[in-house]
């Protein structure tokens, strides 16, 4: 009998390491002669993401929207299509981080009606310092989002333990294990843990769990919207993105400078920079106040390019300061080369 095409979903709020966490599946499938192949949803218009795959996996993107509201109907189609197209061996969606894990599952529950799919798991990613934070102060939409991605869990990966202490780290243990009694806590740094350990724990989907998750956002979002008198929406349009084209290169120091100064509203930025003053092009990352820069040599013609996603943060001033960062360049005399 013909095998169901195993499928896995990343979810996790943003920047808590989903990424990081796919590059590490796809090294160990591509060192086992497997084929594996990505559907990769953002937020933003560009797929930076992509980038850190590479082109050796067969991805289809998702861009501009989330898989679980705006673009959902096309999630069914795009994995059909990757599936027929590619044959892999096994297939990873990996969901915005502002993403209800719940209507992905329910998404690719519809495509196994028609098509041999099997979904394995929903592993999430947990950044553990904004969890603790997030956690003390009990408020807010972004709270709840993360409540539901870790209800929904096949197996949890309590990421970026580095950022908090020993005893902070056992805290969040506690709250992970109140909030979903079944999935496996996997504590990392960097999501570096034996792939076959974690694939291997996965219980499947605790439907039960995460339908109560869900109903309880779906009551925490009526009562904040009939205390504002609006209507009632999805479980993320609080969460908005800018994207940025840059026209001119920008010099290093203030754009760091930029980055360090980024409002507290946004929470996740990352994008493709060229400096005035270094000799090669930077992919940066933003995620939950801390930055990182990386060296890249991006394939084909890569835009400069940078998308801020946050809640309720102003892209008009934004979008101003990187102007006159750019601006600042035509009025400086030529600089002597960073190495960075
Ligand atoms: N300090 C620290 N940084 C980490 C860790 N894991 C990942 N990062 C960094 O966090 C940033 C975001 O990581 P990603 O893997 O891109 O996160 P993501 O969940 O895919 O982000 P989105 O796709 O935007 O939602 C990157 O700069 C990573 O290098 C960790 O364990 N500790």
């Amino acid at each position: 009998m013909e095998q169901a095409m195993p499928v896995y979903i990343l979810s996790g709020f943003l920047g808590s390491g989903k990424t990081t966490l796919l590059q590490r599946l796809l090294d160990h499938w591509k060192a086992q002669g497997l084929k594996p192949a990505v559907v990769m949803n953002e937020l933003g218009e560009v797929n930076l993401d992509g980038l850190l795959v590479g082109q050796s996996v067969p991805m289809a993107e998702m861009l501009g929207g989330c898989i679980c509201c705006s673009i959902r109907g096309d999630l069914s189609t795009e994995l059909a299509t990757l599936i027929k197209k590619e044959s892999p061996d096994v297939v990873v969606i990996e969901a915005t981080g502002a993403a209800n894990p719940l209507e992905i599952v329910d998404a690719v529950t519809e495509i196994s009606l028609y098509q041999l799919v099997e979904l394995k798991g929903l592993i999430t990613v947990v950044d553990a310092a904004h969890l603790i934070e997030l956690y003390r102060s009990q408020q807010g939409s972004t709270y709840r989002l993360m409540q539901e991605q870790i209800r929904c869990a096949s197996v949890l990966i309590l990421n970026k333990t580095d950022r908090v202490t020993p005893q902070e780290a056992e805290e969040i243990t506690v709250i992970l294990r109140k909030w979903n009694a079944y999935a496996e806590i996997l504590p990392a740094v960097r999501c570096d843990l034996e792939p076959e350990a974690l694939l291997e724990g996965m219980g499947g989907i605790h439907a039960e769990a995460c339908f109560q998750a869900d109903e309880e956002m779906q009551a925490a979002h009526a009562g904040e919207a009939s205390e504002a008198g609006a209507e009632v929406h999805g479980s993320h349009d609080h969460v908005m993105a800018y994207t940025h084209y840059f026209t001119r290169p920008v010099n290093s120091e203030e754009f760091e400078q930029f980055v360090k100064e980024l409002p507290r509203d946004v929470y996740r930025a990352k994008g493709i920079v060229t400096f005035s003053d270094t000799s090669s092009r930077f992919l940066f990352q933003y995620a939950y106040r801390e930055a990182d820069f990386m060296k890249i040599t991006p394939q084909g013609d890569v835009p400069d390019v940078a998308v801020f996603i946050g809640e309720h943060f102003s892209s008009r001033e934004l979008r101003t300061r990187l102007l006159q960062l750019e601006k600042r360049i035509l009025a400086r005399p030529a600089v002597v080369k960073r190495s960075l």
